[in-house]
């Protein structure tokens, strides 16, 4: 068998124009455009690089961008000051701090302070706190984008046996809770389960997001089943002194057993991005007192 190939590229540029196609209504109903603020601290070029990307698509959207970079040695005081004028700024619907922070910087203290209505990563307590309890929330966008992307891809998810390999505060454990909504069977693996193979044999579904370039192989993968690339590594690439992106799993061989698969790049990265700008847009009706937009 070889793998369907889930294009999360095209699926996210899909729903980055059905989001910017309700931008206009939004608009005329409130006088304003929605407003996404994001804070980089330090110059870490990765970061940079998806700050960059988010501006992109915000002003593609329709949607208001407002930068803030401040310098590494930004204290955390001055950073804390900076999401309480966010906070209290009307034309901001959404306020995302990129990770990670400097060290010396406590990222639990900085997300406790964003105002959970404008918390578009989905970080805070009381949204992790909502989505437990299966109260409207503003979810984590990387969950978020790859539940939308095995929707499309399966249906209906009920019953499904999904092992999410990672138990991380922004991926995982959000992951496992919105398939355990869908009525998947949730196994959660994280670096201290025995028999990782194992366990991802008995999957229907598997999400993989810890960080080890190409740790899955294709003999774990139970044949036809749908696999999630969450992971972005970033190797030594063919030629020296170049680099390229790999997910955590071993694509060729897991492409050759899965019945669908996404790909690194091009899957769950860009629904990251698109999801940001539907929370932006979920956040900004919310906080207009409109009902939330339907159909994204
Ligand atoms: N595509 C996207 O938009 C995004 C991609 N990412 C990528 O997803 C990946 C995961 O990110 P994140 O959740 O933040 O990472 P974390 O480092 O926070 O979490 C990694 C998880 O993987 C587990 N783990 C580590 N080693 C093993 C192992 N050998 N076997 C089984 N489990 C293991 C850890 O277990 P334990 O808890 O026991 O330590 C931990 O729960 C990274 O590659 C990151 O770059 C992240 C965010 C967005
Ligand atoms: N507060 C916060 N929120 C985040 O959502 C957040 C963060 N901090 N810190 C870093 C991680 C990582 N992340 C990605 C977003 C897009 C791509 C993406 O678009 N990836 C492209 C490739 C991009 C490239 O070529 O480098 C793809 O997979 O196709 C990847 C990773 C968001 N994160
Ligand atoms: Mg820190």
């Amino acid at each position: 068998m070889t793998a369907r190939i889930i294009d999360g590229k095209a699926f996210a540029a899909g729903l980055r124009a059905r989001l910017a196609a309700r931008v206009p209504s939004f608009v005329e109903k409130t006088g304003r455009a929605p407003g996404l603020a994001v804070v980089l601290v330090g110059e870490d070029p990765a970061s940079q690089v998806y700050v960059r990307s988010k501006h992109k698509a915000t002003v593609e959207a329709g949607m208001q961008s407002f930068e803030h970079r401040l310098p590494a040695e930004t204290s955390q005081q001055a950073l804390l000051d900076l999401v309480a004028a966010l906070n209290a700024d009307d034309s901001v619907d959404g306020i995302l701090v990129q990770l990670p922070l400097p060290p010396h910087i406590d990222d639990k203290a900085v997300l406790a302070a964003i105002d959970p209505a404008k918390d578009v990563d989905g970080f805070h307590v009381v949204n992790a706190g909502r989505l437990a309890v299966g109260e409207e929330a503003l979810v984590p966008c990387t969950p978020l984008g790859s539940l939308m992307l095995l929707q499309d891809a399966l249906g209906d998810l009920s019953g499904l046996h999904a092992v999410v390999i990672g138990r991380s505060n922004i991926v995982g454990k959000p992951m496992a809770q919105l398939l355990l909504q869908q009525s998947c069977t949730v196994t959660i693996a994280h670096s201290r389960t025995k028999d990782l193979p194992g366990i991802v044999r008995l999957a229907d579904i598997v999400v993989a997001a810890v960080g080890r370039a190409e740790m899955v192989r294709g003999d774990w993968i139970k044949p036809g089943a749908t696999v999630i690339d969450v992971g972005i590594n970033r190797v030594p690439g063919a030629e020296p002194g170049k680099t390229k992106l790999v997910g955590d799993c071993a694509y060729d061989e897991c492409a050759a057993v899965a019945g669908a698969i996404t790909p690194v790049p091009g899957g769950v990265g860009p629904m990251t991005i698109a999801c940001l700008l539907r929370n932006t847009l979920v956040a900004a009706h919310r906080r207009a007192g409109l009902s939330d937009p339907e159909g994204l």
